[in-house]
């Protein structure tokens, strides 16, 4: 785990000195936008994920909704995340097709010489401009959901203009405590700032169990991207962060609403496959020696999110609005 200063990649991890414990995640740098256009062509662009991180999984989910596996190619990185950061090749790692680079921090020079931050997942490259063009997953996520709809024909709209409001209030809360809610109690290196992770990341969940008992989605009747935005955390729950974030007030298979919700958004056509179990293990287990130094990554526990749910019959089409423009 490391980060590039001036464009020199440093091996270091987190501080939490200066915060009493807090884990504190730094916003994303790169924040150019494709916008929607006749002539916006998927096909110009590239994605780099991890298939363990929560946020890359994001773009990867709308990706797939929104009709862009033919026209945006994917390469995965290797889970294991350790000095050198994110790696090509290697362990279960893809090659990178467009620079043979050996690390991804070489992409971030690449667009930025003297860049310095950290370098995460996911990335949107440009292969026409050779550019990075974002590295933040709520950013892509709105891009992939709009910009290429005249390419695609693919309308289904998951940031409709009339719920816009109520699915920033929720992703407000959802992500603060729950998205990266559970990476403040994994990393917290202060009892203290643990427990204040801990403690509203359950009141959160109990608010997210409470608004499912009464309604299908997180806004109500319509599936958006604060559903997706949840989806990629509840997945990672009971794998990874009850036990090596110490997330164990409860898992989400305690929940009766969250866990059938999860399994029905799991069960839509494409979204099985975008869940590497084997990936996220993996990473979060070896790739934090300061948490888990033996790197022993845990056999169970069992999960099954193909197992049948209560959340009643229904498609995509039928829950999921059409942009109107
Ligand atoms: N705000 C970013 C966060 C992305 C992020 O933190 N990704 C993690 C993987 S789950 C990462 O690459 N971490 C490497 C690091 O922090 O050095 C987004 O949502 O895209």
């Amino acid at each position: 785990m490391g980060l590039l200063v001036d464009g020199q990649w440093q091996d270091r991890w987190y501080d939490t000195k200066k915060s009493s414990g807090r884990f504190q995640r730094q916003d994303a740098s790169f924040r150019n936008s494709v916008e929607p256009s006749k002539q916006a062509d998927a096909s110009r662009y590239h994605l780099y994920v991890s298939l363990a991180c929560p946020w890359a999984h994001r773009a990867l989910i709308l990706r797939q909704l929104k009709e862009l596996q033919s026209l945006i190619d994917v390469t995965v990185v290797s889970p294991i995340m350790l000095e050198h950061g994110w790696e090509f090749g290697g362990d279960e790692g893809e090659l990178d097709p467009l620079y043979a680079a050996d690390y991804l921090h070489q992409l971030y020079t690449k667009a930025k010489s003297d860049y310095t931050g950290r370098v995460t997942v996911p990335v949107l490259w440009d292969k026409q401009a050779q550019q990075l063009v974002n590295n933040e997953s709520a950013d892509i996520v709105r891009m992939f959901n709009r910009a290429f709809n005249q390419q695609t024909g693919n309308r289904l709209d998951f940031y409709p203009a009339k719920l816009q409001t109520a699915i920033d209030a929720v992703n407000d809360w959802v992500y603060r405590d729950i998205n990266n809610g559970v990476y403040k109690a994994g990393f917290a290196t202060s009892q203290d700032a643990y427990q204040e992770a801990f403690d509203a990341l359950f009141a959160a969940l109990s608010r997210a169990e409470h608004l499912l008992q009464e309604q299908r989605f997180l806004t109500g009747d319509y599936l958006t991207e604060a559903d997706w935005r949840l989806f990629t955390t509840l997945v990672r729950f009971d794998a990874v962060y009850v036990g090596h974030f110490k997330c164990n007030h409860r898992r989400i298979a305690d929940y009766p609403a969250l866990s059938n919700y999860l399994r029905s958004l799991y069960q839509l056509p494409g979204i099985a496959e975008t869940v590497d179990l084997s990936h996220i293990k993996r990473h979060y287990y070896i790739s934090h020696p300061m948490i888990n130094p033996t790197q022993v990554v845990p056999i169970g526990p069992e999960l099954d999110f193909s197992a049948r749910h209560n959340r009643g019959d229904w498609t995509l089409q039928q829950v999921v609005l059409e942009h109107e423009d």
